[in-house]
């Protein structure tokens, strides 16, 4: 679970990114996260993952303060970002041991892990090839498993279905689906209101830094009795 308590996030003088935040993200759910380019979504993300600090208010990831207790924090969760293109240099089967040996995940266990996932996205065979002649979907492949090697209870995805091809896409969405029937907590998002709109239990949308509806997608259709879908409400709530 996570707990986003009154989080603000300014840059320069007036330039207010995230503005007053205050959302949560329960376990044994997805949550989609949805806003327009620039509405501060990955801002957000990145607080929550102690990339940026707040200016104001406070983030608890499973009752562990982000801030104050960074790494006992930063066990909870695993984060793809929107970016896989990092450890080049390092074969795949080396970067997803060097982070099982960081979270000390047991070799018996993580050996499970790495032939289960790396078979359902298809990648067993490139695992001893270097991340460099990777495709842009086999790295991101790549990053969702070095995410869950540790299974963290919380799992943050920056638009996590990009550059994946529709098998890798399908299997991410059962995995994200099998994660929160585990009890444990989904955040990710999407441009892709399909995708929302199909695959969560609850939306979170964000405007302009303001968070404007956090609830189930029947309780926004239910304050937009005349709009048919996700995409017509999204359109009338973030029109200016
Ligand atoms: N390092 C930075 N310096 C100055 N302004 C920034 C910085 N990072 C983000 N911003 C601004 O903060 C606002 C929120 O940006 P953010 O990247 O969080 O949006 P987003 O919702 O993730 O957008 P997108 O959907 O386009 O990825 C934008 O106005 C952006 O220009």
């Amino acid at each position: 679970m996570i707990t986003i308590d009154h989080i603000t996030k300014k840059f320069g003088q007036d330039k207010v990114a995230v503005k007053d935040a205050v959302w949560t993200i329960p376990d044994g759910a997805i949550t989609g996260f949805i806003g327009p380019n620039g509405a501060g979504k990955t801002t957000t993300f990145k607080m929550v993952t102690s990339v940026l600090k707040p200016d104001a208010g406070k983030i608890l990831i499973n009752g562990m303060d982000i801030v104050k207790q960074p790494v006992k924090a930063k066990e909870q969760f695993g984060f793809v970002s929107d970016t896989p293109d990092n450890f080049l240099r390092l074969k795949g089967i080396e970067y997803l041991n060097f982070m099982g040996d960081i979270y000390e995940v047991p070799v018996r266990e993580r050996t499970r892990f790495i032939t289960t996932y790396a078979n359902r996205f298809g990648i067993e065979q490139v695992l001893g090839d270097k991340i460099l002649s990777y495709s842009h979907g086999m790295r991101q492949k790549k990053m969702i498993m070095v995410a869950l090697i540790h299974s963290p209870s919380v799992w943050i995805l920056d638009e996590p279905m990009t550059g994946l091809d529709p098998q890798a896409s399908f299997e991410l969405k059962k995995m994200m689906r099998e994660h929160a029937d585990s009890g444990k907590s989904v955040l990710f998002s999407t441009h892709v209101l399909e995708v929302a709109e199909k695959l969560c239990d609850q939306v979170v949308m964000i405007c302009k830094g303001k968070i404007q509806f956090q609830g189930t997608l029947d309780q926004l259709e239910s304050k937009f009795p005349e709009d048919t879908d996700l995409e017509t409400i999204f359109m009338e709530m973030t029109w200016q």
